[in-house]
């Protein structure tokens, strides 16, 4: 849905011919057209600023046919988080002006001298009034919170420094501007292009680092915060419109016009390692990068640690790092860590952030103990808002720790993503630091982005297992629910244990995805007899006794015993599999029509699954139908993962790309696709919207069409409209103009009540 102002075009911006009115709507300049001045505009002149918000779509049916629904444009679980002990607690540290929480008087005169000018001149002094906690200490007073009341200390702690930052950000005349969407725009003009050209220098032919208008706001807004000493920001501009070039940018501006050449600590997911010392090399050649990652690790590890012991300045000016390095406890893991403390970090950046959504992970706190100290925590997602309001607050913990912590208390309980007026005030006042502008608002020639969903309908074999599954489930809880003082219970809810519940419901979404995917094929004799052809031939190792072999056998499902009778070349009555079965499945017979299809017509696909076993299915149904494809998931070597980018984006023989939701969805640039199937949704719609933006990005020609493939009559559809309805909590967080109050009921349907629901049926 495009918004109520055009981007404005290069050439506008060069020239500065633009006028106010386009990019400052909700307060209109007092200066006419014809004032505008023919040097620089003012700096309130550069707002992106956008009024009204378009309200996702809900997902109401805008078309359809029976069994396809075009949806209008939606605004749309995350890694296990594994365990580590060695947070350090280093107090004796020198404390870090960043991380000091601040309030500013923002001296008006700056303005008047040249900004990159006063960057140049490390021109960081601000008139420090007193800092937050006096300043809180003081409100409180005024306010009377309650003493457990931690949020909105927090937030009264922010609101001040946040006011002053609006006022930098808006100019004078933005004192209402508190809507959270405001945060598109940026009234502060410290670079421009040629600043941009002047510190990138880049030695590739046929290249200009040239960025895209909106873009020089980001990097100008980054620039804002670091002259006023914030110690973080979040970069939270939609998937695909270039948040990694901004940060370069932004990174090679500090060297260019602060004298600020890091050092800097990157750390991204795997899959996007090669990617960004791709870009870097690109945009900033003279920036010294290295990659702490796989073998090269251990050899940089002494070296490194050596130049830091003898207190030597780091020799590169960027490392790169993986979330990976911040989640175990190996010995290594922790050395890296150590050495990592060691330096005093200019900025520390976090790519795809949402993966900080737990404060109490392992990879939160170990990250935070490298990052505290960091002059700035720059923190970039083009889904800041994943589940709930508590996973947003623990980005903003990490981003500005000092305003932000808030302990140990249970910050679920508290953000209740119910209270309207909570959602409020804190989209007023993470305005200034978090800058989101969505596709719609920025990109003039962007490809329309088509949603469909498909309905499939299952088959004879898979509606009997399904129904089978769902019987058994029934008989399970009516007897578990006998049991209970009261008969009339109408939920499973504190009856069944949670791990049965979501067992139940993994079995379901399994077989609505694919029957081979639990035992029905083969009996347990069959498993007797296929354990004793396996067993001589050390299928489960040769210490492994027969019962054993059996026993796991049994656990097994049709398509991975089909498996392991294939690769041992086990011959047996009822062997391997047939083609026939492949296609046992609704969502494969749709893709064998759907996918040759789109290929006679010139389109290529990326198609999705969260489960890694899925993608081995799809990969059979690639071969039955006889479609080339790649594959990317999370056993996917790091060094290979570019590559198979590369290939796919360059040849366009290859018609298919097989990705896991998790490691292929974030980050990648496939936009030698144009379509994306999303075989199996996700609970959590921004695992989708970020498989989807792949190929829906900079550097898309082609319209992009997303199908969602959902099984009729089985808990597909639930997750789909558990999926609308996060998305409705997301449009009344990050943007504005949706009142959360009248979206409905918000709570989520849990698996648990999901359950309950099929016991009635
Ligand atoms: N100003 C620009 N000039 C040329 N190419 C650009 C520019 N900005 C972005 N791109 C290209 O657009 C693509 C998307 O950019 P990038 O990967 O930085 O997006 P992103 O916002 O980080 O996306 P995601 O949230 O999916 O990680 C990349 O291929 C990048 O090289």
């Amino acid at each position: 849905m495009k918004r109520d102002f055009d981007e404005i075009s290069d050439d506008e911006w060069v020239n500065h011919s633009f006028k106010p009115s386009r990019v400052l709507k909700s307060t209109p300049s007092s200066k006419s057209p014809s004032d505008l001045p023919s040097s620089p505009p003012p700096i309130e002149s550069f707002a992106f600023g956008t009024k009204t918000q378009q309200l996702l779509a809900s997902g109401s049916p805008s078309s359809s046919s029976d069994d396809c629904v075009i949806i209008t444009q939606p605004k749309p679980s995350i890694h296990a988080d594994l365990e580590d002990d060695d947070v350090e607690q280093n107090n004796d540290r020198p404390v870090s002006l960043g991380n000091r929480a601040r309030r500013f008087i923002i001296d008006d005169d700056d303005d008047e001298q040249p900004a990159a000018q006063m960057l140049r001149e490390g021109n960081r002094e601000l008139t420090e009034v007193y800092d937050v906690k006096s300043c809180s200490d003081e409100e409180e007073l005024e306010l009377e919170l309650e003493d457990d009341d931690v949020i909105g200390k927090a937030l009264q702690k922010c609101a001040k420094i946040a006011a002053e930052l609006r006022k930098d950000l808006y100019g004078s005349t933005a004192v209402c501007c508190d809507r959270y969407a405001e945060v598109d725009s940026s009234t502060v003009r410290i670079v421009t292009q040629d600043d941009v050209d002047a510190a990138c220098m880049v030695e590739v032919p046929d290249f200009q680092p040239v960025l895209k208008p909106y873009q020089l706001v980001g990097v100008n807004f980054l620039l804002l915060l670091y002259r006023r000493n914030i110690g973080g920001a979040i970069l939270a501009d939609e998937m695909g419109l270039g948040k990694t070039i901004q940060a370069i940018t932004y990174l090679m501006l500090l060297k260019h016009l602060n004298d600020d050449p890091g050092p800097h600590l990157i750390v991204c997911p795997a899959s996007v390692l090669e990617n960004w010392e791709r870009e870097l090399k690109r945009w900033c050649p003279s920036f010294s990068v290295l990659q702490y990652h796989g073998t090269a690790r251990s050899a940089y590890s002494k070296e490194l640690s050596s130049h830091a012991k003898h207190g030597l300045p780091p020799p590169f000016n960027v490392i790169l790092a993986c979330y990976s390095l911040f989640e175990r406890h190996s010995v290594q893991q922790k050395d890296d860590r150590k050495l990592l403390k060691r330096w005093r970090w200019s900025c520390v950046l976090m790519d795809e952030a949402h993966a900080l959504k737990d404060k109490n992970s392992y990879r939160w706190k170990n990250l935070m103990s490298v990052a505290r100290n960091a002059n700035q925590r720059l923190l970039l997602t083009g889904t800041p808002l994943q589940n709930d309001l508590h996973e947003l607050w623990s980005l903003l913990e990490f981003m500005l720790p000092d305003l932000f912590a808030t302990g140990d208390v249970d910050l679920k309980r508290l953000l209740n993503t119910e209270d309207g007026d909570l959602i409020g005030r804190m989209k007023s006042i993470m305005g200034p630091f978090i800058l989101r502008r969505l596709k719609s608002d920025v990109m003039k020639q962007l490809v329309p982005k088509i949603q469909q969903v498909k309905y499939v309908s299952m088959g004879k074999q898979q509606e009997d297992a399904y129904k089978e599954a769902i019987e058994e489930y029934r008989k399970f809880s009516h007897s578990h629910i006998a049991k209970c003082s009261d008969v009339n219970l109408t939920t499973v809810v504190g009856v069944l244990p949670r791990r049965q519940i979501s067992n139940y419901f993994v079995q379901f979404r399994k077989i609505a995805n694919h029957p081979l995917l639990v035992r029905r094929i083969y009996t347990d004799e069959d498993v007797v007899r296929f354990a004793k052809k396996l067993h001589p031939r050390g299928a489960f190792g040769f210490e492994c006794t027969l019962d054993r072999v059996v026993e796991e056998l049994k656990s097994y499902n049709d398509y991975s015993i089909h498996q392991l009778l294939l690769s041992y070349g086990v011959s047996d009555s009822k062997g391997i599999l047939s083609e026939k079965h492949v296609m046992l499945s609704a969502k494969c017979q749709a893709l064998a029509e759907l996918l040759p299809s789109l290929q006679k017509d010139g389109h290529r696909v990326l198609v999705f699954s969260q489960w890694t076993s899925i993608l081995d299915i799809l990969e059979w149904t690639l071969d039955v139908i006889g479609l080339t494809y790649r594959r990317l998931d999370g056993s996917t070597q790091v060094t290979d993962r570019q590559t198979i980018v590369d290939e796919f984006n360059n040849d366009t023989s290859i018609s298919v790309c097989l990705l896991s939701t998790r490691a292929g969805g974030q980050g990648l640039n496939l936009t030698g696709a144009d379509t994306v199937i999303i075989h199996d949704m996700d609970f959590n719609p921004q695992i989708d919207r970020q498989a989807e933006d792949r190929c829906h990005r900079i550097g898309q020609t082609k319209p992009v069409t997303i199908y969602r493939l959902v099984t009729k009559g089985t808990v597909d559809e639930n997750v789909y409209e558990i999926a609308k309805r996060k998305l409705t909590l997301d449009a009344a967080v990050l943007e504005s103009g949706v009142d959360v109050e009248h979206q409905g009921d918000l709570s989520e349907m849990t698996m648990g009540e999901i359950l309950s629901s099929l016991l009635k049926a």
